[in-house]
């Protein structure tokens, strides 16, 4: 892989590779963007088949952070991590203390939370060693787990899509098909299913289905049959990449809204969801409700203005619709523009040197 080439693709501004034999740490840290601020990002960790893997699994995540965090209003650029490993067995206290400390290393260009395969413990744990965490337990002042939220935003995201496919954003009777119902799909199958929508679930773990049919008499099926189901919208709520030349074929709802980062495998696969009349809700905007949530702690955590903040979701989404028809042009595109623009505008009027610890400090007084 030639790392400068795929850097310069996308203008990526750093790449940290992170190891310490002791603890088995073996971590990729990708700072994107930093022109509105600090990168704020997740840290996923996950049994990535290649380092190759691993590193287009924190470009790809990285850069959708840049235009999450851009196109939510956020003062921050983006960034990601992946830590190589299997979160059931690789896990240990010195492996966080030690990711802790490299984060510190970077002095606050760099700003961790949650994603797949972590958890609030794991961030207390690189607390121990940083403050440049957020997402740990609330006892400290945090907000906590980001997943509940990052639900609660999917669930009006996607009754903004449905007013645009149905012209109605009442989900009550519509069928939802669900794909992984882990951290936050499942609290949103539970907003889903006190609206009254049908439930279809579906997770390679047997049990997290199980969770599902008992609590909202979800229907049960197999990973592979989720893409086919007769519903209204799809929610992919798992891994990446899972909107693609398969499974377009496949769906027959009239709306994709879930919490997937990067659900899209390649930009014309945008391109044929609008083909097909297909309403798409960008993934990065419909699933900005935990970054939200997490962000406010740099002004000293306040639930109630984060959680104002994640409604405003709904008309976020709505308006990308509206440029999307104005413009011609598909939903996705006109959500990169939105934050796109975002970013050239702050870069333009940046032109005084300003010391500024803003956000920092907060933190490491929490
Ligand atoms: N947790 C959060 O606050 C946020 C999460 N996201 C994204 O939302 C998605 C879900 O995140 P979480 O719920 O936190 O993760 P999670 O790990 O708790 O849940 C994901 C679920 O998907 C299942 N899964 C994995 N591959 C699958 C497949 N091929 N078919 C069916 N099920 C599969 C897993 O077994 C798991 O139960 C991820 O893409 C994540 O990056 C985005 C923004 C914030
Ligand atoms: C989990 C969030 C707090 C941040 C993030 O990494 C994301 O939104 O994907």
């Amino acid at each position: 892989m030639e790392i400068f080439k795929k850097m310069e693709e996308h203008d990526y501004e750093q790449l940290v590779f992170c190891q310490d034999k002791n603890s088995g740490l073996k971590a990729i840290i990708c700072i994107h963007d930093t022109t509105l601020g600090p990168a704020l990002g997740g840290t996923r960790m996950w049994n990535y088949e290649s380092e190759e893997e691993a590193i287009e699994d924190a470009i790809r995540l990285g850069r959708g952070m840049t235009y999450k965090n851009a196109a939510a209003g956020l003062n921050l650029g983006g960034g990601k991590t992946v830590i190589i490993g299997d979160p059931l067995k690789d896990k240990n206290e010195e492996m966080f203390r030690a990711f802790g400390r490299f984060i510190q290393g970077l002095n606050g260009r760099y700003i961790t939370a949650e994603d797949v395969g972590t958890t609030v413990a794991d961030m207390d744990m690189i607390h121990e060693e940083t403050d440049f965490v957020t997402g740990i337990s609330p006892a400290f002042g945090s907000s906590g787990n980001p997943s509940p939220v990052t639900a609660y935003g999917a669930y009006i995201g996607m009754k903004a899509a449905a007013m645009e496919a149905y012209g109605d954003d009442s989900l009550e009777g519509k069928t939802v098909a669900v794909q992984g119902v882990g951290n936050v799909a499942y609290p949103l199958c539970e907003y889903l299913h006190k609206e009254g929508a049908k439930l279809i679930v579906t997770d390679i773990n047997k049990e997290a289905v199980q969770r599902a049919v008992e609590a909202f008499g979800a229907t049960a099926v197999e990973p592979n049959e989720i893409y086919s189901q007769d519903a209204d919208i799809f929610a992919p709520c798992a891994m990446g990449a899972i909107i693609n030349d398969d499974t377009i074929p496949q769906l027959k709802v009239k709306v994709v809204a879930g919490s997937a980062n990067n659900q899209l495998k390649e930009e014309r696969h945008g391109d044929e969801l609008e083909a097909r009349g297909i309403v798409y809700a960008p993934d990065f905007v419909i699933n900005s409700g935990g970054v939200i949530n997490v962000a406010d702690e740099l002004y000293g955590y306040n639930n109630e203005r984060a959680m104002k903040r994640v409604e405003t979701i709904y008309d976020s989404i709505t308006r990308i619709f509206e440029i999307a028809k104005r413009d011609g042009i598909p939903s996705y595109i006109a959500a990169e523009r939105m934050a796109e623009e975002r970013i050239e505008r702050v870069r333009n009027s940046r032109s005084q040197f300003l010391r500024s610890g803003h956000g920092h400090d907060i933190l490491s007084r929490r």
